[in-house]
Formats: structure tokens, sequence, C-alpha cells
């Protein structure tokens, strides 16, 4: 192949996954990969400097425009940034600057994503994210939603500026996405491969409620337009804007040379495994701004700037054994067993390997030499074996065709997008030779998908509903936090009810109380534990729809899919009423439910399956509540307060008057400023005076800053 094809052929490879990491948000190769695949573009545009293109993506900013959001034209380009894993190519980067230059600013790069905000006359009128650079996608809606974005500028008395353009991350924090992946395995789904593409998938979502359920944070780095703004550097622009009330990175640093840069940036790689949020790497700028100015721009990114990358944490070890375990919806999730290796300071032992396609397209064997990888607290992922140093007995992996637990049939699931495309294809060929024919043409050819084979194997599914490792799983989640949390039935318990045989389906929950002696029979259990226990299964009974839905575990149905539908429909008997195509339409006030063909067509078949419908029966002679009790709609979080009028008096102890004041519009409340009978709340600090009294004389309810959170939070 000559530089010219290989060019071509990276161009759209590249391309290719750029769809997938900025449309889609969701990537198939890890960044490292994609790196290398950029860099060697570069160096073979480098040589044949008269192939580069202006649409080759070395030349350009990857994102594209998103269906269905406004397309904005940004007031100043908005870039991505140099980046390198190698320290010397900082010093190359500095040695280089065409002017001398005394002040660096050193920034934590937060993996997020990319947004501009524009104040005007203090007002945040406009969010955009970064698209190609030149036109973004207008996300005003969905940012409004995130707290730590001021909706005004706080410039305490002052004027404020007549433009602000703010660049900066939103991101998504540990904490938040962790929960999320867990909320995702528990329904079943595809988890989120990291932070960034978490908040890229959720920024472009249709619905700001659904945005609002997540808790992203913003940090600014940056400027856009500016006027009214006498800042002449990164630092001094930073402590104005951290006036006005918009977050900054208090890691935020400054350097005299590129030593001292190093220096720092060496001194982050411990400091950033401890931050509540995905750093990978750092950002050098020219701190002046005169000289940035100066410095100017290429094609895609500030001459001013570069980023650090810090090497992915990737150990390499030993595959010793792949197993497979039994889930809830009976899935068979292969999880390797490795030689246990120090990885980002803790021992792996174990990676999961997601499916058998993904077995087979990284073409690992048993005793191969791996390359595992941990990005922050996810699980950990085996990159890929290095085939050039596997051993002669090396095994190739056997899949299970029966449940390892039950011996049952196993089904696999093959990718349904290439499924579509390959049959697909028969029809189009059909349909041109028709056409052809009635023309009295030859038909054209129609390149044919390659088949479907082993390597397209998304899932596989022990098939027995009576597989004793699904029930026990699915018995776990049932009686699991959030969902029934029935008290005294935890794993070690629900594992001997299903041993002994005294539970061997939901109802036998409900009855184990004229069990009574038997339970007493098991192992460790006393007189106490078991009335406990009895006590903690009769106060499950009381949850509500919502709760006793989800803890029913039914694929692609979690928590939120079962508030949802709790909320809409009621009772269980009007859900099973509903058609299919009822539950995938149903809307909101105007807005998208977000239930959806999938989580539809998964409820529906589980209502009016044998099982389903014996499940529902059994719920109801045990008289388990499946009602959504009157007082408990409260509308989806971001607009908990919606249609309420509240008040705030008193000194708070972690909001400004006018930050929670933002919080209850945010809520969908309005923040007035006298109590009244039609005041839904009066949220009282220190120190609360006339206010305080008038409301407690007019019955109005009298919140505490944490009640407060409580109530706005999910
Ligand atoms: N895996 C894939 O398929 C795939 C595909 C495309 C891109 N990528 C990854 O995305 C990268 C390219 O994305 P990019 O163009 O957004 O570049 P980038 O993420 O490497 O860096 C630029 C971005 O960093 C952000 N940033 C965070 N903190 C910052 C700070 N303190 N100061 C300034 N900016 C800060 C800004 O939003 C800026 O747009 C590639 O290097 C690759 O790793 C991966
Ligand atoms: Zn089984």
């Amino acid at each position: 192949m000559d530089d010219a094809q290989r060019i071509q052929q990276l161009r759209d490879e590249i391309r290719e996954h750029d769809r997938q990491y900025y449309v889609d948000a969701k990537p198939t190769i890890s960044d490292r990969q994609y790196d290398r695949l950029l860099e060697e573009l570069k160096q073979l545009e480098a040589a044949n400097p008269e192939l580069i293109t202006p649409d080759s993506p070395t030349q350009r900013v990857g994102g594209e425009p998103i269906e269905g959001f406004e397309q904005i034209e940004h007031a100043r380009p908005m870039y991505s940034i140099d980046n390198s894993y190698d320290p010397d190519d900082l010093r190359k980067w500095a040695d280089r600057l065409p002017l001398e230059v005394d002040s660096f600013a050193i920034d934590p790069k937060i993996d997020g994503v990319a947004i501009s905000l524009r104040y005007e006359d203090g007002q945040l009128v406009l969010a955009a994210t970064r698209g190609d650079g030149r036109q973004g996608d207008n996300v005003t809606q969905n940012v409004r939603t995130i707290r730590s974005v001021p909706l005004s500028l706080d410039t305490q008395g002052s004027p404020p500026p007549a433009v602000l353009e703010v660049r900066g991350e939103i991101y998504c924090p540990w904490e938040v996405f962790n929960k999320w992946n867990e909320q995702l395995e528990e329904e079943g789904q595809q988890l989120l491969a990291n932070p960034r593409n978490a908040t890229a998938g959720l920024l472009k979502r249709h619905d700001s409620r659904i945005v609002a359920q997540r808790r992203l944070e913003f940090c600014a780095h940056g400027r856009g337009q500016l006027d009214g703004v006498d800042a002449t550097s990164v630092t001094e622009f930073n402590q104005q804007i951290a006036a006005w009330g918009i977050p900054t990175n208090p890691f935020t640093n400054t350097a005299n040379d590129i030593d001292e840069v190093l220096k720092i940036i060496a001194e982050f790689e411990t400091t950033r495994h401890n931050l509540p949020y995905a750093v990978d790497g750092m950002v050098v700028k020219v701190n002046r701004f005169d000289l940035q100015d100066e410095l100017g721009f290429t094609s895609r990114f500030p001459r001013w700037c570069i980023a650090y990358k810090y090497a992915a944490e990737q150990a390499e070890t030993t595959l010793l054994e792949i197993l497979w375990q039994v889930g809830k919806t009976g899935k068979l999730t292969p999880r390797a067993t490795l030689e246990p290796v120090l990885v980002a300071g803790t021992t792996v032992q174990h990676a999961t390997l997601h499916n058998m396609g993904e077995v087979l397209r990284k073409d690992l064997r048993i005793g191969d030499r791996v390359i595992i990888e941990k990005a922050g607290e996810i699980i950990p992922q085996v990159v890929q074996a290095l085939t050039k140093e596997r051993p002669q007995n090396a095994k190739l992996p056997t899949p299970p065709t029966q449940c390892p637990e039950c011996g049952g049939d196993v089904e696999i699931e093959f990718d349904q997008r290439r499924m579509h495309d390959v049959k697909a294809w028969e029809s189009r060929v059909e349909r041109e030779k028709q056409r052809a024919e009635k023309k009295g043409e030859k038909p054209r050819e129609i390149p044919q998908p390659a088949p479907i084979t082993e390597l397209d194997e998304t899932a596989r599914y022990c098939m027995n509903p009576e597989c004793p490792a699904q029930f026990r799983e699915r018995l776990e989640h049932f009686a699991g936090r959030g969902q029934l949390d029935i008290d005294g039935m935890g794993e070690k318990v629900v594992e001997q009810l299903t041993e002994a045989g005294l539970v061997r389906t939901i109802g036998d929950v409900f009855r184990l109380r004229e069990r009574r002696d038997e339970v007493l029979e098991l192992e460790r259990m006393g007189e106490k534990k078991a009335d406990n226990l009895f006590a903690g299964i009769d106060a499950a009974k009381q949850r509500g729809l919502a709760r006793t839905l989800s803890a029913l575990g039914i694929r692609h149905v979690g928590s939120t899919a079962s508030r949802i539908l709790a909320e809409h429909y009621r009772t269980i008997d009007k859900m099973i009423a509903a058609s299919e195509e009822d539950i995938a339409t149903f809307k909101i006030g105007e807005n998208e439910s977000g239930i959806g063909p999938e989580i539809a067509k998964s409820i529906y078949a589980f209502l009016h399956s044998h099982t389903g419908e014996a499940v529902v029966e059994e719920l109801r002679t045990a008289g388990v509540s499946l009602e959504m009790p009157e007082e408990e709609t409260s509308g989806s979080a971001g607009s908990a307060l919606a249609g309420k009028s509240l008040v705030v008096t008193g000194t708070l102890a972690k909001y400004s008057r006018k930050e929670i004041e933002e919080l209850i519009v945010k809520h969908g409340g309005k923040a007035s400023s006298s109590v009244s009978k039609s005041t839904a709340y009066l949220v009282a600090g220190e120190k609360a005076g006339s206010k305080l009294e008038k409301a407690t004389k007019l019955g109005v309810p009298v919140l505490t800053e944490e009640e407060f959170e409580t109530l706005i939070a999910e």
C-alpha cells in the first residue's frame, strides 16, 4: 500500500471513529488507540504535504452537528488542543514559541465536554457545544439544569459586562457516573464507557429533565468573546469570573518556565487520582492574553496552548481463565480471571469481557499475556492479547452451550444493526432486480455486507425460566437496597432460602411466615433474626408500584423507567391494559416520557407472559401494593417544584440568597419575596424573623436547607 492509499484508509477510519465518538457518544476503540491512528496520519501527511486536504481529520476539529438541535455560529471559534503523551514535546513547544514568555498557566484537563456559555448583560443567554469548532449545538435548555452554571452573574452591584463568553467543561463526577453505571448494569443495559461519553450522551438528549436527573458539573477554563471585561491574563480572568460566581478550577497553577511546568505536571499525576472527577492530563497556556492573541491559532489548535496527557493506566498480566456468570435476566457474562497485578494503585484480578463476540474479536486465548486497562473506577478491561508472545499451550476459550448453573438451553444474540443490514441486502437486491427488469437494464450491483459470524455475538442467555442461578440473582435484586429493601434478606440469606427450596418463586417470599419452623432450621437463623426477616417482608409490601416494578428486574426496566411508568399508569391493572404502542409513546406534558420502544417491548412482553401474569397474581394475593400512592406524584427531578412558589428567609449556610433562588427556578419553582397562603414552602436559615412567624401562622411548611435539598434531589 502506498502512502496515499494508507492516508485515505486512515482518514476513513478516523472519520468513522469521530462519528461514533462525537455524534453517537459510543466509541469503539480507546483514546490511546485513536490517538495512535491520528499520529500515524499526521506523520504521513508531514512526509507528503501535497496530499493534505482541508477536510483531513488533522485539519479540523472532530465534532459534527447533532440532529434536532439549533446550530449556533460561535462568535469566536472553539478549538481543540494539541496534545502529547511526551514531556519532551512540551519542552519543544515552549522552545519554539516565537516570543518571550515568562508566565504559564497550568490547569487540570477535566475529561468532559467543551461548552461555551454566553452571558449578555449578566444573563446566561446561550450554551453551545463545540461542534466542528465554528458551529455547535444550542444546548441551553440542558445546560440550565446544571447547578454550577449560574443563570446570572453576581457582579455585586457593579454593572455586568456587556458580553462574557466563558469556555469550560461540563463533566460527570465519578460519584454520579458510578451510580449511573450501577443502574444501567441493574437494567441489563450497555455500560457507559467513561464520564466524557456519559456527559456527551446526556447533553444531546432532547428532554432536559433527563439531564437534570444526573447532577453534571461545570468548570471554566477559557474565554470566547468579551466586551467589558478588562482581565489581561488567564490568572486575572479566572479571578474575575470566580468573583461573579462562575466555578474555576482550584488547582490552576502558574509557572515561570517550562521546567517548573513539567514539575507541576509530574506532581499532579498522583493528585489527579484523588479528585472527584476524571482528569486525563494538564493544559499549559501562555498566561498573558496579549501574547496569546499575537500567537493566534492553526486550523485546529491555539498556538499558545498545549495539553499533556497522562498515560492510561495499563498493566501486563496473564489470562488464567474465563468464567461465565449468570445474571438475573439469564445473561451469561464472561469474566476474565487474571494473575493479580497492580494497576492505578489497586490489585486487579478480574476484568469484564462483555460477550463472546468481544472475546473473539480480541482473539484472546487462555494462557495469553494480555494488556489490561483501568480508567478511574471503571471495571478493568482487557485491551488486547500479546499474540506474539502466545504460549504453545494457549487454549481457545469455549463459550457455554448449556447454562453453567442449571444446564438449561442457551440462546445467542447477535448485533441487531448488522443483522438488519444483512437482511436488508437481499430485499435491496430483489428490488433492484425488479427495477432493472422493468426498464430492461442490467441490475446494478449492490455490495453485500459481510455475513454474520460468531464475531457478531453480543449476548448469550440461559433460557430456562426456572434456572436457580437466575432466580437467586433476581431474588437478591428483589430484596436489595433501592428495590424492596427487605430487612434481613441479604445475599447470604437469599442463598440459604433458595438452596433449602424455601423460596422458589417471588410469591414464596410472602408465604415464609407460614413456614417459620423450616426457616428456623437454617444455619445461624435464630428467633430474633427470623422475626426481623418477617417484619422486613411485611414492610416491603408497602413500597408502592414503582419500587415493586423495579424490584422485579425486568430487562431494561430499572428504577427510573419504573417510576415513570408508575406515575403515568398509577395501577398495575392500567399498565396491563395498555398497548405496547401506548407504553412506548405516551408523553409527560409535552415531553417524551423517555420510555421508548425497547423498554416498552420488554415490559409489555413481561406483563403478558405466563411468568409475568403469575408473578403479578402472586404479589396481589400476598397483599403487595401495586398502586402508586397519590402523594408520591412528584414529577421528575428538575421539575420537583413545578408551579410552586417558595420564599427564602434568614441566613443560609451553603447558599447565597441568589444561589438558592436560582435553584428554585431551576427546579421549576418560583422564588417570591413574601409569605402568603399560596406559598408552598418557606426555606428558613439562621436568624429567620417575621416571615417564619407568618409562615407558621398560615400553616406554610417550613424547610431547613437540608430538607430543601432533599426535596429537589431526584
Ligand atoms: N476513542 C475514539 O474513538 C475517539 C474518537 C475521537 C476522539 N477521541 C479522543 O478525543 C481526543 C480529541 O478530543 P478533543 O478535540 O476534544 O481534544 P482533547 O479532549 O484532547 O482536548 C481539548 C479539550 O479539552 C478540554 N479541556 C478540559 N480541561 C481544559 C482546560 N483546563 N483548559 C482547556 N481545555 C480544557 C476542552 O473542552 C477542549 O476542547 C483525542 O485525543 C482522542 O483521545 C477518541
Ligand atoms: Zn440457567
